[in-house]
């Protein structure tokens, strides 16, 4: 198994204005922001990760990379307990935040150092990439599409056999998200598991093997693509099991003030 979660929870250090930090290693006290996860992932598969803004998808990811650890629950990846900079584990964030006066080429010898890829595995991603015409410019040059596609390619190094992707389309015209998706779906075959979030249903629905919908920090549906969407489409899916998905904000806070 790839990821296995069981009643997963993490909340966030509680704040005390007069002694700030006092409750900081106490995370009981602080705020739940994720609550009774419980979910599974095996190699060669995709799970797509679904809520609305400010659900906790990406305090998910955080608890997957082993960024900030549970508070409640159990969660192995790969087998072991999440780690910072874990090998086998490539991620794919939200807001890229590359080396600005990096070029493509001296971040490739970078991290390609720090993961132990070789000169041919490097070479092969360029090439899969179509990043060699784009290796010698200042990262800060680049185009949004540029820079994605030069991210994941970086992801890639050292051949993850599980790839985290934070919202990895937003940005993207029509044809690179395509392109974007067509190297995932690859990786996929390979055998590599994926964890997409995304709100980008229409690239998800045809690929995604499992679901999790996740509202205001709390599980909502986990399961195989099939059983949950149930013939319906993703959109569909979203709007049954996510209570206020379209027409009005979902996200409790902007619900609270209107
Ligand atoms: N560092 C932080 N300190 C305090 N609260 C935070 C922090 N990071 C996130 N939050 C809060 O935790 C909740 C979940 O945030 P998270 O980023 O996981 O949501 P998300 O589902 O990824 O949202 P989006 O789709 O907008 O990216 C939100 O209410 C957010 O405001």
């Amino acid at each position: 198994m790839v990821i296995d979660a069981q009643m997963l929870g993490y909340s966030r250090p509680g704040r005390c204005k007069v002694l700030p930090g006092l409750f900081g290693k106490d995370q009981t006290s602080g705020t739940a922001a994720l609550t009774e996860v419980s979910c599974s992932l095996a190699e060669g598969e995709l799970l797509a990760l679904l809520g609305h803004n400010g659900a906790g998808k990406s305090t998910l990811i955080k608890l997957l990379l082993g960024l900030i650890a549970p508070s409640r629950g159990s969660l192995k990846v790969l087998g072991h307990t999440p780690s910072r900079g874990m090998a086998g584990v490539g991620y794919l964030p939200e807001h890229c935040r590359l080396y600005p006066r990096l070029s493509g080429s001296e971040l490739f010898a970078l991290f390609g150092r720090l993961k132990g890829a070789t000169a041919g595995e490097v070479n092969e991603l360029i090439e899969a990439f179509s990043l060699a015409s784009l290796l010698h410019r200042p990262c800060q040059s680049l185009s949004k599409g540029q820079l994605q596609r030069l991210s994941l390619a970086l992801a890639l190094l050292g051949k993850p056999r599980l790839l985290l992707l934070d919202e990895p389309t937003t940005g993207l015209d029509p044809g690179a998200a395509e392109f974007m998706y067509q190297r995932l779906d690859r990786l996929k075959q390979n055998g590599c598991a994926l964890v997409i979030c995304s709100h980008d249903l229409a690239l998800l629905e045809p690929r995604a093997d499992k679901l999790l919908f996740i509202g205001s920090g709390r599980q909502q549906a986990f399961g195989r693509a099939a059983d949950i969407l149930g013939g319906d489409s993703l959109r569909a899916a979203y709007s049954r099991l996510m209570p206020n998905a379209f027409g009005e904000s979902s996200d409790p806070e902007l619900i609270s003030r209107s």
